[in-house]
C-alpha cells in the first residue's frame, strides 16, 4: 500500500481549491450582481487553470493536511471545522502547545463568520474556545477526550476582520475528568472567557 492514499501535487491541489471555495463564500457576501458574476467568473478560472496545469499553483509547497491511510486500510481526511486546511468551513488556526498552555492565532474572520454586524457570532466563539481548550487537554494528556461542559461568558463583541488570539490552560486533572479554562483576546481586549470539563473514555 502506498504511504498516501493520492499525490502530493494532489493534495496541494485539493488545499487550493479549499482556498477558492473559501474566497467563493466570502465574495458571495461581498458582491452582488454584475461585480459577483465577475468575481466567481474570476475564481472558477483560477480554480480551472489549476486544474489543467497544476504546475502553475507556485510557489509549490507541501500540503498542510494530506490525507492518510489508517491502520485499518481506510482513508482518513482532516475534517475539523477549525483547523483542517481541507475543510472551507474552517478559519485556520495557528497554534502553539506547550506543556498545559496553548496560544492560538486566528483570523482575521471574514463575514460568514458574522453574528452582529461586524461582530463574530457568538456560537463561533464556542467553537474557537472549544477547540483551542479540547487541543490543550490532548496535549496534555496525550489522548483524545469528550468536551462535557463548556461555559462561556461574553465580555465584548468579538470584532471582524481583526487578528484574534485563543489561549487555554490546563487548570485541574482528577482521574477522567480534565479542567481547563481560557479566554479570546482581541488585542489586549478580553472578549470572551471559557470554563469547562473534558471526560476521558473508560
Ligand atoms: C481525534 C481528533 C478530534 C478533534 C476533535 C475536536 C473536538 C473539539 C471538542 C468537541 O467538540 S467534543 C464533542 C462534544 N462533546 C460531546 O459530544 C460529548 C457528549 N457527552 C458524552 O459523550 C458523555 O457525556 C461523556 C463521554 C462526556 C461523559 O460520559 P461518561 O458516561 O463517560 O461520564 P460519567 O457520567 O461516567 O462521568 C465521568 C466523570 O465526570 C463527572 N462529571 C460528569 N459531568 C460532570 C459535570 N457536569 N460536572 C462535574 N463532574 C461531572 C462524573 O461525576 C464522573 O466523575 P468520577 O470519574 O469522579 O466518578
Amino acid at each position: 500500500m502506498d504511504a498516501t492514499p493520492e499525490t502530493t501535487a494532489d493534495s496541494v491541489l485539493a488545499e487550493f481549491a479549499a482556498g477558492i471555495c473559501r474566497r467563493m463564500a466570502e465574495g458571495l457576501l461581498e458582491h452582488t450582481g454584475g461585480e459577483l458574476r465577475s468575481f466567481l467568473s474570476a475564481e472558477s478560472a483560477r480554480l480551472q487553470a489549476a486544474l489543467a496545469d497544476p504546475a502553475t499553483l507556485e510557489p509549490a509547497e507541501q500540503p498542510h493536511d494530506p490525507p492518510r491511510f489508517s491502520r485499518k486500510g481506510h482513508v482518513v481526511i482532516n475534517t475539523n471545522p477549525v483547523t483542517s486546511h481541507r475543510n472551507v468551513l474552517a478559519p485556520l488556526l495557528t497554534e502553539k502547545l506547550e506543556d498545559d498552555r496553548a496560544v492560538a492565532t486566528v483570523g482575521p474572520l471574514p463575514r460568514q463568520y458574522q453574528g452582529p454586524r461586524g461582530m463574530l457570532h457568538g456560537g463561533y466563539v464556542g467553537v474557537l474556545l472549544d477547540q483551542v481548550l479540547w487541543d490543550v487537554v490532548f496535549h496534555r494528556l496525550g489522548h483524545a477526550s469528550f468536551t462535557r461542559t463548556l461555559n462561556l461568558t461574553y465580555e465584548s463583541p468579538v470584532p471582524l476582520g481583526e487578528e484574534l488570539t485563543v489561549e487555554g490552560r490546563v487548570t485541574k486533572i482528577d482521574g477522567r475528568k480534565t479542567f481547563a479554562e481560557g479566554e479570546l483576546r482581541s488585542g489586549d481586549t478580553v472578549c470572551a472567557r471559557a470554563e469547562g470539563l473534558w471526560v476521558s473514555p473508560r
